[in-house]
């Protein structure tokens, strides 16, 4: 579905991205770990076209990501970034309903308005829709913003597989919620099979109990790619952390 050529991204001749080359396969939950400051926003932020690879290529679909219009790549990827500021007051409903703008021209259908409704009621803020955005917590924020990107890619697109991009959508929810919206996403993937998730998370748990396949990313560089268990060894984790941990994690 998704793949990364050797790419590389630097500013100022600092790389951010250093020769990463991977695949990510269609219907699988993907998730990059790693320490603070490794590239994994950035390489969110590369795969979904806001910063462009000084060298290699990205293609979604066989086809280089630079050749698809912008308009096109909204109907079909959705981004979650980790900066969830909106300046103005918008209703909840609002802000999930700027995630069907891809999808209508002026005025929103009666099936914008169907599918909205549905991503509120998935993540529990349907009560809330008429609050403003802006009076609401960080966690309840961040639910909003699910709603939104799901709300997106709600719907196939012809011709289309679907991609949802998540730049650590955990940061603000308590335990509960955590878990809830992992196993959210999980189940509305059973459903949507075409469909592939690149998250950033730093919760080892998390990756191991939800992971298909996991990224561990160090100083700019992918240190390792493969299934989570393979991945989150004690070794692995000491190399990229530099953290003792008893064992592998175990999925409960
Ligand atoms: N515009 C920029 N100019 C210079 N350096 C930058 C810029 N953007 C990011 N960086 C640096 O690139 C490195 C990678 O940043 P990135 O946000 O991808 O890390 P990350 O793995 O997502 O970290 P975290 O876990 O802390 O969110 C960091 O050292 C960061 O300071």
């Amino acid at each position: 579905m998704v793949e990364l050529n050797n790419i590389s991204y630097s500013i100022k001749g600092k790389h951010l991205t250093n020769g990463v080359s991977a695949n990510f396969e269609k219907g699988m939950i993907h998730l990059i770990l790693g320490p603070n400051g490794a590239g994994k926003s950035t390489l969110i932020k590369l795969i979904s076209g806001e910063h462009h690879p000084n060298a290699g290529s990205i293609k979604i679909e066989e086809q280089n990501l630079q050749d698809i219009p912008l308009k096109t790549h909204a109907k079909f990827r959705a981004v979650l970034s980790q900066n969830l500021a909106l300046s103005f007051p918008l209703s909840v409903k609002e802000v999930v309903m700027m995630g069907r703008y891809p999808h209508f021209e002026g005025k929103a259908t009666t099936l914008d308005d169907e599918i909205c409704v549905k991503a509120m009621q998935l993540f529990d803020i349907h009560e809330m829709q008429n609050r403003n955005y802006l009076s609401l917590s960080g966690g309840e924020k961040q639910r909003v913003q699910f709603a939104r990107v799901f709300a997106q890619i709600w719907q196939a697109v012809p011709g289309k597989s679907r991609l949802l991009l998540l730049d650590e959508p955990l940061t603000f929810l308590d335990i509960y919620y955590q878990y809830d919206l992992m196993k959210k996403i999980r189940d509305f993937m059973v459903v949507n099979a075409d469909l592939t998730i690149i998250g950033v998370v730093h919760d080892l748990n998390i990756a191991a109990k939800y992971a298909d396949t996991i990224l561990l990313m160090d100083d700019a560089k992918l240190v390792k790619h493969g299934a989570n268990q393979e991945v989150l060894t004690k070794e692995n984790i000491y190399t990229v952390f530099k953290v003792e941990v008893e064992n592998r994690f175990e999925v409960v």
